[in-house]
């Protein structure tokens, strides 16, 4: 794929411009005969740029989405960019609500010879969509940027380059080739920002890729500066779950002013906004550590030659997948770790009869193990926060806090989360808030199918499972739900399939008696861009 940017769209002539009923309406010229009014939902609207050939008037930019475009005959494109040309006031309402208007192009989107621009376009991602919104709407928006803001800025809203994924090492093999050459050591190294359309997958692999740095610490207050080294990522939600971004833009996704016009700004549309208009934080990260004999379990398609070891035990047609084992110490999370419930329907829900499904792949295969209700055998321990003291003020001694088992012997759910949401709409964290740093653990035991059904369910209604209790035979049972420094978790089952632990979408299995040890990493691995409301106040 070129990284060569053509021409942007040419911009519509647009007249009579207003804001009616939380729409963008306006006349174009080419259509007056008909009188015809043409609009967009303002939240469809990206942002505003000068126009690049007058003194006065401005460029507004627009995302359309079609859903289902695909199923339409003749098939429709996804993404539809429009770009507005109007020597017209704006209407205040197109400058607010996170539409702002960009008069230069910001530090990080600049190629120079001290930074470097990279889209990476993840094929694999979700439904496949990443290239057609490279080509359909990104690249062209890069361009609209760059030729609205002047010479200079054309130049360098190119980006440096385009790294289209080839197979399932793409964005490793990019994350450590950047990581070496920032790391070069001749003083030349530049500041990196890679744009990522991909889902949560491409994220972990930036975060594991690219450092050589022992990043654990138990130090929760790490996190004030990031190093102005640390690369930042951009992130175009084009994956199944998006959780990072979903979490990190839950607190403006809905807070759209025009009510009456829809549903708020769709995750692209918030995605676009965020990368011309963000600001780049330090991105909170964990360390997941592994007893010896851990292995990343992946699956390749092997109709070639048909080696690779076992094949899947479970979800779905399994025959053209063999097994790819890779040995594993460590890995870096931003999202998630967990055993139970959620690991297993993470690990066997991906496989390509799956995937077709989007999202609802999760549900499918949850359907199954709900079924099977198998009650996970593991010693659960935690290490629990240093109380604050009386003034709030940590103690001068930074002792730790003693690990802490969980007198249960058999689990449903184990999970350990630094944010809100797994997918848009279903909130495993409630109280977790972007940038916050605080690893927080989802739990209950093995209470079977049912209950163990009405509290996900319950978790698409806001995040209410948190608060559930109730009896049964057992006694009295609940969902724990608390700030955690450290989880470690023991596996004790004789069945492989049982032994599966995720850390953001990878799945690692352990020998029996294995385990995984989860504690916050140090800031500064990686830098997020961010809508600048998430940012915490000072
Ligand atoms: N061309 C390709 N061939 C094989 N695998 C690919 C290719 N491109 C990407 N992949 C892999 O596909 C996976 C996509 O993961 P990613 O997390 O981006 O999407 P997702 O799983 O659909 O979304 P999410 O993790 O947000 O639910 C990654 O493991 C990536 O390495």
């Amino acid at each position: 794929m070129s990284s060569q940017l053509d021409h942007g769209p040419r911009p519509t002539t647009a007249q009579d411009v207003r804001v009616q009923d939380g729409n963008l309406v306006w006349t174009s010229p080419a259509n007056r005969g008909d009188g015809a009014q043409r609009q967009v939902r303002l939240d469809e609207v990206l942002f505003t740029l000068p126009a690049a050939d007058a003194h006065a008037g401005s460029i507004i930019v627009c995302l359309k989405e079609h859903d289902g475009a695909e199923k339409q005959t003749p098939p429709q494109p996804p993404f539809q960019l429009v770009a507005l040309r109007t020597d017209e006031a704006l209407p205040d309402q197109l400058l607010g609500d996170g539409r702002g208007r960009i008069d230069r192009l910001p530090d990080y989107l600049r190629s120079s010879d001290a930074n470097e621009v990279h889209v990476v376009v993840s094929t694999g991602s979700g439904l496949g969509l990443a290239a057609a919104f490279w080509e359909e709407v990104l690249r062209l928006v890069f361009a609209l940027v760059g030729e609205a803001l002047g010479e200079e800025d054309k130049e360098a809203a190119r980006p440096s380059d385009v790294v289209v994924t080839e197979d399932a090492h793409s964005v490793r093999r990019f994350a450590r080739a950047l990581g070496e050459r920032r790391r070069g050591g001749d003083g030349s190294a530049k500041s990196a920002t890679v744009i990522l359309l991909s889902g949560d997958g491409g994220v972990v692999d930036m975060l594991n890729g690219g450092s050589s740095r022992d990043g654990s610490s138990n130090d929760s207050s790490s996190n004030d500066s990031s190093s102005p080294a640390a690369p930042i990522v951009a992130l175009l939600p084009l994956g199944t779950g998006n959780a990072l971004f979903h979490s990190l833009h839950k607190p403006v996704a809905s807070s759209s002013s025009s009510p009456s016009a829809g549903s708020g700004p769709s995750p692209l549309v918030l995605a676009l906004r965020t990368l011309f208009l963000g600001a780049p934080a330090s991105l909170p990260a964990f360390r997941a550590s592994f007893s010896p004999g851990a292995h990343v379990v992946s699956y390749v398609p092997t109709k070639a030659d048909g080696k690779g070891g076992s094949m899947l035990t479970a979800g779905g047609d399994d025959a053209d997948l063999a097994r790819k084992d890779a040995a594993v110490e460590s890995l870096y999370g931003a999202i998630v770790a967990s055993y139970g419930f959620h690991a297993s329907i993470v690990h066997e829900s991906d496989t390509p009869e799956y995937r077709v499904h989007g999202s609802k792949r999760f549900g499918m295969v949850a359907q199954d193990l709900l079924r099977e209700s198998h009650p996970y055998r593991a010693r659960l321990s935690v290490r629990r926060p240093k109380p604050l003291s009386a003034s709030d003020a940590p103690p001068p001694q930074q002792q730790q806090q003693p690990l802490e088992d969980f007198s249960s012997a058999t689990h449903a759910y184990i999970l350990a989360t630094l944010v809100s949401n797994l997918e848009r709409t279903f909130t495993i964290s409630p109280a977790s808030a972007p940038l916050d740093n605080r690893l927080r653990l989802v739990h209950f035991g093995a209470v079977g199918g049912q209950r163990t059904m009405e509290v996900m369910m319950k978790a698409y209604d806001g995040g209410a499972h948190v608060g559930m209790a109730w009896e049964d035979g057992d006694g009295p049972q609940r969902v724990a739900y608390e700030e955690v420094d450290e989880l470690r978790v023991e596996v004790h089952e004789d069945d492989a399939r049982w032994r599966k632990f995720c850390v953001d979408g990878t799945i690692v299995e352990v020998p029996r008696g294995g385990h995984m040890v989860v504690e916050k990493a140090r800031a500064g691995l990686l830098r997020v861009l961010v809508d600048p409301r998430v940012l915490p106040r000072r």
